[in-house]
């Protein structure tokens, strides 16, 4: 299937959500549906008006696609908290829990960053400049103004983020706060005191020690394994990678930037984009070759990460050398020494560093059906050997050999569990 008719975005399920809510608003035979859709049909209509206006609008040059107007649309048809989270229905927890999205005038967001002044400026992304801002009640935000792409990226990274980011609640997760549309879009977040990972791992001169970079790929492996699994719908985040870890006081790690992420519906085992996008260096063969998206695309990115975290190396360095190429030798030969950082010396913890080696060779297999799914990598990376065979047909001697206690442990193991 192909994403022509864009049931995967946010803004296609949104809209197709609505379109249908719509019709069965009017023809009222679900009077047991108690979302506000139904105790206010023109709700429903009132979002895909909003959406069909923000498309139509989008379409034109972006010096014409003036947040004014942008902001004309979100004071005509309410805030998109009132109207996303009650129809998206879908995470009770968000409905009924007090995450309010707060609307951000301009005035308020300049007053949180001093003018958006440099010194604030704590991250630029493709599209986006992130500001630290702090609002009157002390609470620190990062505050993401999208800054590039054409009007159509902007407006559906805006909503893709939107419609993602209120719809997930995770610990491993980032957590929307409210946006604002005047001045441009913005999209006011949860600040992540430590930054990146990418920032932390290449930016930095002090090292990351060895247990917080085993605590980022546990928790980022969590956050991953619930988009996949845990939500009411499957999230293909597609770009996976570590600036897109965001890290907590405590180092816990929160996947951010939704701008690509799609959703999958149930029944399809993958989906097919004519559009290249993401980064170069976390692209699976299939996603490169063939435009084709599934949960095995983003775990060939973790993968990728994994052997960032252990290795200390870029995905692509500046010579533009992939780091899967060059770690691919060295993983067969398990070569341990001249895979982990070298900053790390003999800091680190053997066994937990030979799990994640372990997942990530793995994880970058070419072949998307044998790289494990996100529950496996979990499991894996707990030391739990649970889906051996999945690894037996993965040809790793020395592996084998490397946790060969364990693995005779699994294998006695009748329930032994495969992808
Ligand atoms: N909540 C936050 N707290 C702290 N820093 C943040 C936060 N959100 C983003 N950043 C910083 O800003 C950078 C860019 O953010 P983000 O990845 O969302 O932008 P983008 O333009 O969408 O990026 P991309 O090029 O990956 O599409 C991040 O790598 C991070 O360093």
């Amino acid at each position: 299937m192909t994403d022509k008719e864009d049931t995967c975005s946010p803004t296609g399920v949104l809209e197709d959500f609505f379109r249908s809510s719509d019709s069965e608003t009017s023809s009222s035979k679900e009077p047991h549906m108690d979302n506000d859709a139904h105790k206010n049909p023109k709700s429903a209509s009132r979002w895909l008006g909003f959406v069909q206006l923000f498309r139509t609008r989008s379409k034109k040059p972006l010096d014409t696609v003036s947040s004014s107007s942008i902001l004309k649309l979100s004071r005509r048809f309410g805030s998109l908290r009132e109207i996303i989270a009650p129809k998206f229905g879908l995470d009770s927890d968000l409905y009924h829990t007090n995450s309010p999205w707060k609307n951000f005038s301009l005035y308020e967001l300049q007053a949180a960053t001093n003018y958006f002044s440099h010194e604030n400026l704590i991250g630029k992304g493709g599209y986006a400049e992130v500001y630290r801002g702090s609002l009157p009640n002390g609470r620190l935000v990062a505050i993401k103004k999208l800054t590039k792409g054409t009007s159509d990226e902007m407006a559906a990274d805006f909503l893709s983020e939107i419609g993602i980011m209120g719809h997930v609640n995770h610990p491993n997760t980032a957590k929307l706060i409210g946006y604002g549309v005047e001045g441009g879009m913005h999209l006011v977040l949860e600040l992540s005191p430590q930054g990146s990972l990418a920032s932390l791992l290449y930016g930095s001169k002090e090292k990351l020690k060895w247990g917080i970079r085993y605590k980022i790929a546990l928790g980022a492996a969590r956050g991953l394994l619930y988009l996949h699994e845990g939500c009411q719908r499957r999230i293909i985040h597609r770009d996976i990678k570590a600036a897109n870890i965001l890290l907590t006081e405590d180092f816990e790690p929160q996947i951010c930037d939704f701008g690509l992420a799609k959703w999958l519906p149930e029944q399809w085992t993958h989906l097919t984009v004519a559009k290249f996008e993401g980064t170069f260096g976390y692209l699976a063969p299939e996603y490169l070759l063939h435009g084709i998206v599934e949960e095995k695309t983003d775990v060939f990115a973790f993968g990728v990460l994994l052997l960032e975290l252990v290795t200390g190396r870029r995905a692509l360095d500046y010579s533009q050398q992939s780091l899967v190429l060059w770690a691919k030798p060295l993983l067969k030969k398990n070569d341990v020494r001249e895979l982990a950082d070298p900053s790390l010396g003999d800091d680190f913890d053997s066994r937990q560093l030979n799990l994640m080696l372990l997942a990530a060779s793995l994880c970058i297999q070419r072949t998307s059906i044998r790289r494990p799914s996100m529950n496996q990598v979990v499991e894996l990376l707990h030391g739990e050997f649970s889906c051996l065979k999945y690894m037996k047909k993965s040809r790793m001697p020395f592996y084998r050999k490397a946790f060969k206690e364990e693995l005779v442990n699994a294998e006695a193991k009748p329930q032994a569990r495969l992808d």
